[in-house]
């Protein structure tokens, strides 16, 4: 089929990328002109894994192409995904300016029938509004669908997400646009679920500000485990063993972070504030978010209080692992804590340097590896689990720094494996290693010797 993507971000480049790769001819569009430069020669605007490969292979076989040109786009298709940003307004409403501007080129160039799909994520009533004003600005008479089509594309695992997805879902009440997109989307081989356009459009807040309330959720249990005694893993373990809660999304940590799970929960509050209702339970997931994401800087005060002229390691920028996205990255609030407390930072990451350093500019230190941050320093503070992280050298670790400080917000060390190696080690949820456990696990190997 002929399709075109705008918007060629995390969504619409790995969309087009993948239908293109199941054999569909797809223009990507994007207004970005160096964006789409880089792309006709083989440079990849964001970092997933498996994508340039396919981008490549496709557009040199010519299923693939690039433009800055929606009007080409429009012409070159039959079917038109929306895949433009829709980030949060000061009011943590969903900002559409993008979504208008395409379709009113949209309305202006169309000369024969189109179906106008919406992958981007955005408020329930949109598609209504959508295809009035395509109907309003329509330069020629001619049919149209407007069909709700959300996504569920995880970074870091975008290419294989899209590939092989739990689900699809097509709003719409109408049966032509149906049939041709439950034909598109046969070859991903997963369940379509169809349904009317505001119920999709509402099914992509509700799904992501579940998974939110599942995170916040376990990391207040981990705040209480903290308190009163237990280990969150096994609580997770425990509780995540029973079907109906299923042990997905209940790794407690630093907090959520990213593109979509901050902004969409403020906006499907702020669209029930708009109806009237008062969203209490997705309210306090994002207030216990903000909170989780100054408990590791917190805990670090405990052990030192006084942080000015204190250098501190910081592993991990990215807002999870196998990305480069610093979008409301728990990082940034924990490096923004160590700053206005005096410390100064070592940071690392594999892939988010470059990123990292437009968000921080020349405020922090910036690392070539994992040792050199950690060298000369008070404490490591491990904020996103890349798999590098995860397989320290500790004996190394605890050599290079000045104090066998680490805090590790993910919960990626064996607590008897860091009492033996002789650190003072808190985590997220379990019981912490203090310099007394430290002090009485060394006379016990001194005894031994
Ligand atoms: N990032 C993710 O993992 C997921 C994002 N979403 C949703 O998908 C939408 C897109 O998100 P991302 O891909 O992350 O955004 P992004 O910010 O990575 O990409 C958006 C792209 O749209 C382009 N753009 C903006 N205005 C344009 C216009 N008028 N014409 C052509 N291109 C234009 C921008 O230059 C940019 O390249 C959002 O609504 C987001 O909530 C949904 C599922 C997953
Ligand atoms: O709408 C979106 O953009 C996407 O948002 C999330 O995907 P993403 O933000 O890429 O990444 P996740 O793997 O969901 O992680 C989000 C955040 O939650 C954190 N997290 C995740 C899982 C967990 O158990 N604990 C936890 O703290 C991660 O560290 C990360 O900061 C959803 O998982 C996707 O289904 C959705 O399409």
């Amino acid at each position: 089929m002929k399709l075109s993507v705008v918007g060629t971000g995390y969504v619409g480049l790995v969309s087009g990328a993948c239908f293109a790769e199941l054999g569909n001819q797809v223009t990507c569009v994007d207004i970005d002109e160096e964006k789409v430069e880089g792309l006709r020669n083989g440079v990849m605007p964001i970092y997933e894994p498996g994508l340039e490969e396919i981008v490549e292979e496709n557009y040199e076989n010519g299923n693939l192409e690039f433009t800055t040109s929606l009007e080409e786009g429009v012409k070159n298709s039959d079917i038109i995904f929306i895949a433009v940003g829709t980030p949060a307004k000061e009011d943590g409403g969903a900002d559409l300016s993008a979504v208008k501007t395409v379709a009113k080129t949209i309305a202006e160039t169309m000369k024969e029938y189109k179906i106008v799909v919406d992958k981007s994520t955005v408020p329930v009533g949109t598609g209504d509004w959508v295809e009035e004003f395509i109907a309003e600005h329509q330069k020629n008479d001619c049919d149209f669908d407007v069909v709700s089509c959300p996504e569920f594309l995880r970074e870091g695992s975008a290419v294989s997400d899209t590939m092989n997805p739990d689900r699809i879902v097509i709003g719409t009440e109408d049966q032509k646009p149906a049939e041709i997109l439950d034909e598109l989307h046969q070859d991903f081989n997963a369940p379509i679920l169809h349904t009317d356009r505001h119920s999709a459009e509402i099914i992509k807040y509700a799904a992501n500000a579940f998974l939110a309330t599942k995170i916040s959720f376990i990391n207040e249990i981990a705040n209480i485990c903290e308190r009163a005694g237990g280990n969150v893993v096994e609580v997770a373990k425990g509780i995540g063993s029973d079907h109906r809660i299923s042990d997905k999304f209940l790794r407690a940590g630093v907090g959520f972070g990213g593109a979509c799970f901050p902004k969409d929960t403020k906006a499907i509050v702020k669209t029930a504030n708009e109806n009237d209702y008062d969203f209490k339970i997705v309210d306090s997931v994002v207030e216990v978010n903000e909170q989780q994401k100054e408990t590791m800087v917190n805990k670090l005060k405990n052990l030192l209080p006084n942080l000015t002229n204190k250098t501190i390691s910081v592993l991990g920028l990215s807002f999870k692992p196998n990305t480069d996205d610093m979008r409301e990255a728990p990082s940034r609030t924990v490096i923004k804590q160590l700053l206005e407390a005096g410390a100064k930072v070592k940071a690392y990451d594999p892939i988010a340097m470059d990123e990292a350093k437009e968000v921080f500019g020349d405020q922090i230190e910036y690392c070539e590896g994992t040792y050199e941050a950690i060298k000369d320093t008070e404490a490591v503070l491990l904020v996103t689990e890349w798999d590098q992280f995860q397989d320290l050298d500790l004996t190394r670790v605890k050599r290079l720094l000045n104090k066998p400080i680490f805090i590790d917000g993910r919960n990626c060390y064996d607590l008897h494996e860091m009492e033996q190696e002789g650190f003072i080690y808190h985590s997220v949820g379990r019981p912490s290693i203090s310099a007394h456990d430290v002090a009485a696990t060394k006379e016990v190997a001194a005894v031994n010797e």
